[in-house]
């Protein structure tokens, strides 16, 4: 592979992703979805939470929450709502929808990770650069994949198969339990090489990311905000904070100021384009944006702490904090 087919492909990545967001956001109708929520909000027997915390007022009409814009799909038949043959064609058409989506997400996995992995091969990037690339890159690239998959339940369950078995590959490359594999996941996601090192930090992530997918999807707006704290946020905190920290926070030899400003502004504004992208919360409400800068403030500082790894304690905090604020 050579250096101008590795910078190909990575320019058609950066071109495609964007393209990706535009061409969403022009059939997600935000102003229509906040006009039915105003709507909804008036009719009679809907009432006002309280706000908590400077939260968003949510406003429930029986167990239907109406701040958010429930199915990122907008309106759309479910097979399980249909009866006989009608039933079953809506839901095995889904069920080739999501096959189909799982197949392209999983050949799109293979060939990002081989183009980073070349790239560090060809020593065209450090590993330092590839691993935090693939950091802050995979996690986001498959969120913005999601619309592929059905409105069918099944469908998160489809979607997870993806990170479950990169889980599972990454676990015994790590552990290589199997004797002269040539799976070089484990090393390309090292920052020294050594496969087990993958076994930390790489794998949580991945976990964290089976788990967004099986319990949030795209329902909820705590998917794309705990990605994007964990990918965007962290990977700028270093960015930045290699470039400009050279103020360090006085209890720590490495992490700076500048850095930690480098995570709130990427996650604060990745979640923005990521919340947009999905039109799953209503971004003309300020609250919600203040509510977003808080939960980006506090990762941010929970990205300090000395204990435990970053790909638990900032996912976590960002997940406890957003449903806490905006609901599941
Ligand atoms: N708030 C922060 C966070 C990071 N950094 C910079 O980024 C580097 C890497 O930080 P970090 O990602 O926290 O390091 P590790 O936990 O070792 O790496 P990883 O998260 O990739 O496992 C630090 O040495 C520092 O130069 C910084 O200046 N300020
Ligand atoms: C280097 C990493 C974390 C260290 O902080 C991230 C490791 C990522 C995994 C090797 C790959 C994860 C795969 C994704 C969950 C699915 C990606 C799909 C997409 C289409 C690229």
């Amino acid at each position: 592979m050579t250096q101008g087919s590795v910078r190909g492909g990575a320019c058609f990545f950066a071109f495609a992703c964007p393209a990706g967001i535009l061409l969403r956001r022009s059939y997600v109708d935000q102003p229509r979805a906040e006009i039915r929520r105003r709507e909804l909000a008036s009719e009679p027997g809907v009432r006002q939470l309280p706000r908590l915390l400077g939260a968003p007022r949510r406003v429930l009409m029986g167990e239907q929450r109406v701040t958010r814009i429930k199915d990122f799909h907008g309106v759309r038949m479910s097979g399980t709502d249909l009866d006989g043959a009608a039933g079953m064609l809506v839901q095995s058409n889904m069920f080739l929808n999501d096959l189909a989506g799982l197949v392209i997400c999983v050949v799109l996995s293979f060939l990002w990770l081989f183009l980073w992995q070349q790239a560090r091969e060809q020593e065209i990037l450090s590993s330092q650069v590839v691993r935090k690339v693939i950091h802050i890159t995979t996690a986001p690239a498959f969120l913005l994949l999601w619309p592929l998959f059905s409105a069918h339940p099944s469908a998160r369950v489809f979607a997870a198969l993806l990170p479950f078995f990169t889980a599972v590959r990454v676990f015994v490359a790590g552990k290589q339990l199997i004797p002269n594999s040539k799976d070089t996941i484990a090393t390309s996601v090292s920052r020294s090489g050594a496969p087990a090192e993958a076994l930390r930090g790489p794998l949580y992530y991945i976990v964290v990311i089976v788990l967004t997918t099986l319990v949030f999807w795209r329902d909820s707006p705590v998917s794309a905000i705990l990605v994007c704290q964990m990918c965007f946020g962290d990977g700028f905190a270093e960015v930045v904070g290699k470039r400009f920290g050279t103020t360090k926070w006085w209890w720590s030899k490495t992490k700076s100021v500048a850095g930690s400003a480098g995570f709130v502004v990427g996650a604060f504004s990745s979640s923005l384009v990521f919340l947009t992208y999905f039109g799953n919360l209503n971004l003309y409400d300020t609250e919600t944006l203040w509510c977003l800068l808080f939960i980006s403030i506090a990762c941010s500082l929970v990205e300090l702490l000395p204990i435990g790894d970053d790909n638990i304690n900032v996912p976590v905090t960002a997940a406890a904090l957003s449903a806490f604020l905006f609901g599941f």
